[in-house]
């Protein structure tokens, strides 16, 4: 009993010193724990600022980058405009269409029409055994794919993303190739779609920099008259200053449809096609005869300085420049032949005035350059494609064109050509032998310098 209580005095004695090693145990760890966490503080708002630092290191990387992005896209425009500048506002092309099977009316007819791989802005033509050398801006082969005709206008077509008002027609007979040229097929589709398709790239590129809409509407302008080919009913349009003050030319009632993507573009292509046939069946086939207009208006906000852009592309397949009075056409064919006329020889007064630097430009002259006005204007870019049939049987429709072609080519863009006054209203430049003729009421005027069609008037 006696050896039981010695050891419970032994184990009192020494529980007041393991009772203090023990407090002392849990203020070291109380102080450890409050440690902790004033470290744990500590290293957070360590890791916070670093992170913070590095964010901010990488949104001034991030400006840099944008600003040296921004400089590449205001040098790119700027190479893009001495680009255009070196070629001229306003280019005359020329694409030779393939012989094929059907063209072959005749068995073993000749090709009259060739190109020099040598030099891209020659073509020469063979008649009645001599062979006469055209100069224009480019030509292309009959070879030539709708890719390469695309890459020549490509940047003209982009150039409207950056508020540039551009036109791009097709000139030529019927069966040149000019719709194949504008709108192609399937498996070679044309400029049109092209173009289209290359805005809709440009514009995903710049996502981060621009916000843009595009809008499309599609006419055709047959006898003068304006119809909307996104309307199944073919509604008749006219072309009224707009009531907004601007001044600008709007066309009340007509369509005009925001494109969302490319595949929703090749819907509408198709709508305005199918439509264009469909007047044409119920007029007469009248659709080589007619000019059709693709009109894309893209308009752009730029995100960080909401500065806006307004850029227009008019795609243009004009009707068959064909001589058809010379066949003693009457009635209707008549009709349309002097409007086809016309409104040609309108264009041409207009594209040479242009080119001319002239300070009054006949716009006023026909529907059609009414209509693209203020895409043909001071400022903007023009390109004629005109399209030429190499066989012989063709072969005064083809002089006709390219004699057409050079001479809006010939005008000289140079000081020279500056210097020449406008010799009165509506007309061109005095000596250049490009003069409008003067027009007389109830007579056939052809003109001394456009000696064939589309330069032969009836008023
Ligand atoms: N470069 C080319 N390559 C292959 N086929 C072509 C080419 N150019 C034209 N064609 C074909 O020639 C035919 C006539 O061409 P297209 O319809 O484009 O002529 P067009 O000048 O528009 O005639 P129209 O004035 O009657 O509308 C079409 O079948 C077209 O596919």
């Amino acid at each position: 009993m006696s050896f039981f209580f010695t050891a419970l005095q032994k184990r009192l004695t020494a529980l007041p010193s393991t009772l203090r090693s023990m407090k002392t145990d849990y203020a070291s760890l109380k102080s450890q724990v409050q440690n902790f966490s004033e470290f744990y503080g500590a290293a957070i708002n360590e890791a916070k600022k670093q992170i913070s630092a590095a964010i901010s290191e990488m949104s001034e990387a991030n400006k840099d980058l944008l600003e040296k992005y921004r400089k590449e896209v205001a040098l790119r425009r700027k190479y893009h405009e001495q680009l255009v500048e070196l070629k001229g506002n306003i280019r005359v092309l020329c694409r030779v269409k393939p012989v094929l099977k059907e063209d072959q009316q005749e068995e073993g007819q000749s090709v009259v029409v060739t190109t020099d791989p040598n030099n891209e802005s020659s073509l020469a033509v063979l008649n009645k055994g001599k062979t006469r050398v055209f100069e224009l801006d480019k030509v292309f082969h009959p070879q030539a794919t709708q890719e390469e005709v695309f890459q020549e206008i490509e940047p003209l077509v982009t150039s409207c993303i950056d508020g540039y008002h551009v036109c791009i027609f097709a000139y030529g007979q019927t069966g040149s190739g000019k719709t194949y040229t504008m709108e192609g097929n399937m498996e070679n589709p044309g400029i049109n779609q092209r173009a289209l398709k290359q805005l809709f790239s440009v514009i995903e590129e710049r996502k981060d920099m621009w916000s843009y809409t595009i809008t499309v509407s599609s006419v055709e302008i047959y006898n003068e008259v304006l119809r909307d080919l996104m309307s199944k009913d073919g509604e008749k349009l006219d072309i009224k200053i707009n009531p907004d003050g601007t001044g600008q030319l709007h066309v009340p009632g007509l369509r005009v449809i925001e494109v969302k993507s490319f595949q929703h573009i090749k819907k509408i292509l198709a709508t305005a096609r199918r439509n264009r046939i469909t007047f044409g069946t119920q007029m007469n086939q009248h659709s080589s005869r007619s000019h059709a207009l693709l009109c894309v208006t893209v308009q752009g906000t730029d995100l960080a300085t909401g500065s806006k852009t307004t850029g227009k592309l008019n795609l243009v397949d004009l009707a068959g420049s064909e001589r058809v009075w010379k066949s003693g056409a009457e009635g209707e064919r008549l009709k349309e032949a002097q409007n086809i006329n016309r409104s040609l020889l309108a264009l041409g007064d207009v594209i040479q005035a242009l080119r001319a630097r002239h300070t009054h430009i006949p716009f006023r002259n026909s529907r059609l350059t009414y209509l693209l006005q203020d895409s043909l204007g001071k400022g903007s870019k023009t390109v004629m494609v005109v399209q030429v049939s190499a066989l012989e049987s063709n072969l005064g429709e083809t002089l006709c064109s390219l004699k057409f072609a050079q001479r809006v080519c010939k005008v000289e863009l140079g000081p020279a050509a500056r210097k020449i006054e406008s010799g009165g209203q509506d007309s061109g430049p005095r000596g250049t032998g490009l003069e409008t003729p003067v027009l007389k009421k109830g007579q056939l005027i052809i003109s001394k310098t456009f000696d064939c069609n589309p330069h032969a008037v009836f008023v």
